[in-house]
């Protein structure tokens, strides 16, 4: 096994699963991926085993033996593409599973802002994440894109944080200068923009590529954000050329509120479009009451959407009709909201856009309904494209980098009942195919079925049994 945290070269052998297409998982057995020491996947070798990728593969690389860790899956075990966050809030981990009876208005103002505000202090700031970033990695999450605060200094801490312990990650400062607590909001949309530019540098300065951690441009939601201040992040973001992030269109009340604020404006869609903040970087969280109108708008942009199911449950925003998004044509992943969302993990979000998709079936049309391959694409390849890292991470493939967990379900023989070694809720009997595998880990699997974890090339987590 590698040693944790220091990447090296690697052949990693067994089976590999991921999304071939929205409507297709690929499984590769017997197969082994080659990646080097900066975390790229150099070589994939169908039918190969370890004598094969030792004797034939290693010397083809000019390789030598002895300077490659070889990791070998057992039987039933398969490597999996990471989970892409597309849309997490760092400062909210500690209020994750507190929601009571709240919607969206109210659970700001009771929960949410008090703990944002709270993280000014840098001791807590650093305790809430260090322990998202590890939770979310122990989850499988290998790319997250996150809100922080409004604080500078505790925004910068996330970033170094993700970057030392090795998580991929959209960092934004949270921009609201309008209609938010007088103990939570920028002074003014001038100090928003200083203070957002300030953590770009910070970011810039730590990892001059992003080739791990990047600034995202975050205004808000519409309304805590002044007309001023989205029309200068939109000049920002025609400058830099970062991605944006956003909430848009998750609650009935919301949209109401948007429509009374910005009158001028033909829908809650048009606000962001006028101000510059729609374009092919811009994930939109929830979109869940958009009109036909908006959705073509969206498209036309190129805007990328992410779907959040646990969230729009928890805080009863509403069912988003996934299937007419996507034959919208518009690129769709999943994020967990939290915490909004209860869960850190987006296998949790994989499961919930399945039942979700099955309300809105009950509703009426049985297409709505999405397949175990769909929910996972969009927790992989969806999520992949709308960060914009489509060539890099998402799948397996020579040339894209090597972000993946190890996934190990139980078997009835070794799964010790008593919790002797404990491999989680799955009890594989051994007769089950390999897509009702995949169907019992989505339906019940968690993080004790994530046994390993890589971010470009390196170990980031590790489960110990
Ligand atoms: N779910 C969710 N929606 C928002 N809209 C504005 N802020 C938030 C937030 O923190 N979470
Ligand atoms: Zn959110």
């Amino acid at each position: 096994m590698a040693v944790k945290g220091i990447p090296g070269r690697a052949v990693y052998l067994g089976t590999f699963i991921h999304s071939k297409s929205l409507e297709e998982l690929e499984y590769l057995h017997n197969s082994a991926a080659f990646v080097d020491e900066k975390g790229a996947i150099v070589a994939i070798e169908l039918d190969c085993d370890q004598k094969k990728a030792e004797e034939v593969l290693l010397p083809k690389l000019g390789w030598k033996k002895g300077e490659v860790t070889v990791n070998v899956a057992k039987p039933g075990q398969f490597y999996f593409p990471g989970f892409i966050d597309t849309h997490i809030h760092a400062s909210q981990y500690p209020n994750a599973g507190i929601f009571g009876k709240s919607t969206l208005l109210d659970w700001l103002n009771t929960y949410t802002f008090p703990m944002e505000a709270s993280l000014s202090n840098l001791t807590k700031a650093n305790l809430v994440y260090s322990r998202v970033i590890q939770r979310t990695l122990s989850h499988g999450t290998t790319t997250a894109s996150y809100y922080a605060t409004i604080d500078v200094p505790a925004t910068n801490l996330l970033a170094d944080l993700c970057l030392s312990l090795g998580q991929r990650a959209f960092i934004g400062r949270c921009c609201m200068d309008t209609l938010s607590p007088d103990f939570y909001r920028d002074v003014s949309a001038a100090s928003s923009l200083a203070d957002t530019k300030a953590t770009i540098s910070h970011i810039a300065s730590i990892d001059p590529t992003y080739a791990l951690v990047s600034p995202i441009i975050t205004p808000r939601f519409a309304p805590s954000c002044s007309s001023e201040l989205m029309h200068s992040l939109g000049a920002l973001q025609k400058e830099t050329g970062l991605p944006i992030q956003t909430h848009i269109s998750e609650n009935k009340n919301e949209v109401k509120l948007v429509a009374e604020m910005f009158p001028d404006h033909a829908s809650y869609t048009h606000v962001y479009d006028n101000h510059g903040l729609l374009g092919p970087k811009t994930i939109l969280a929830h979109c869940v009451h958009l009109t036909e109108e908006e959705v073509d708008l969206i498209k036309l942009r190129e805007a990328k959407i992410s779907h959040c199911p646990a969230s729009n449950s928890a805080i009863t925003s509403g069912t988003a009709k996934v299937r007419w998004l996507l034959e919208k044509g518009i690129e769709i992943g999943l994020g967990t909201d939290m915490s909004g969302g209860y869960s850190p993990s987006i296998l949790e979000a994989v499961r919930q856009a399945s039942l979700v998709s099955r309300h809105v079936a009950m509703e009426g049309d049985e297409k709505t309904k999405l397949s175990m391959e769909e929910v996972l694409y969009l927790g992989t390849r969806g999520g992949a494209k709308v960060i914009g890292l489509e060539e890099k991470i998402g799948g397996f493939g020579v040339g894209m980098e090597w972000d993946a967990q190890l996934i190990g379900l139980g078997s009835v023989e070794e799964n010790d009942f008593n919790g002797q070694l404990d491999m989680g809720a799955v009890d594989i009997f051994g007769w089950e195919s390999w897509e009702e595998r995949v169907a019992k880990w989505i339906y019940n699997g968690d993080d004790r079925n994530t046994l390993s974890v890589w971010v470009k090339g390196r170990l980031v987590h590790e489960r110990k049994l």
